[in-house]
């Protein structure tokens, strides 16, 4: 019925995947901002700052013609923010300390609209089985981690590894479905649903 397009600006085909998953196909368009955490930057100001960058720089590079979705994923362990890794050396140091451990995966989602800004964010834990150097070395073979924050990716291989969830699988994936769909509802964004 409606003709209103959602932009994504996002590169991650798990956030495309996941707004697929409810029924929406978005206009996809990555946008390359500065992702270096701040010096002192609490973990909750960073992924909702980012969110919010991503969101903006797609309105802008759209003209603002469409509703724009944004979305910043880190973790967090022992006040240490989890971002992607860097090598081989980062993703092992991140996953020895998250070895027998509860983390935490917050996630932001920015909507800008009509020049208006709305966000939110989704915080889950995460706690991990005890894993060895030799499972992490092989872990890493498989490239699953490199792209991903923690060093990790819940919806792959790293599922052996991860013994209880509290809070949003979507989240800790990129982008939370409920927050995301009360984003768009808030909004007053309707008629989204099945269009190509
Ligand atoms: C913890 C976790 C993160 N991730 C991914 C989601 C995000 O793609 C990535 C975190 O990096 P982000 O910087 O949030 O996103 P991105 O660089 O991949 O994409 P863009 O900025 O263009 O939107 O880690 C998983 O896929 N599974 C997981 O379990």
């Amino acid at each position: 019925m409606s003709a209103l397009q959602l932009v994504l600006a996002s590169a991650s085909p798990r956030r495309q995947e996941l707004l697929t998953q409810i029924g929406i196909t978005p206009l996809v368009h990555p946008v390359d901002i500065d992702e270096t955490p701040q010096q002192g930057e609490s973990v909750t100001d960073l992924v909702l700052r980012l969110a919010e960058q991503k969101a903006q720089q797609g309105a802008l590079d759209t003209n603002g013609q469409y509703p724009v979705l944004g979305s910043d994923t880190v973790g967090l362990l022992n006040g240490q923010v989890l971002l992607k890794p860097r090598d081989f050396a980062d993703a092992e140091r991140m996953l020895l300390e998250m070895s027998n451990q509860w983390h935490e995966i917050h996630t932001s989602v920015a909507l800008v609209y009509k020049g208006v800004s709305h966000i939110t964010t989704s915080v889950s834990r995460v706690k991990f089985r005890a894993i060895s150097r030799d499972e992490i070395a092989d872990y890493w073979q498989t490239g699953e981690p490199h792209d991903k924050a923690g060093a990790y990716a819940v919806q792959g291989i790293a599922a052996i590894f991860i013994e209880r969830i509290e809070g949003s699988y979507s989240g800790i994936m990129g982008l939370p479905i409920f927050e995301t769909s009360q984003l768009l509802q808030q909004a007053g964004i309707t008629g989204l649903l099945k269009q190509s």
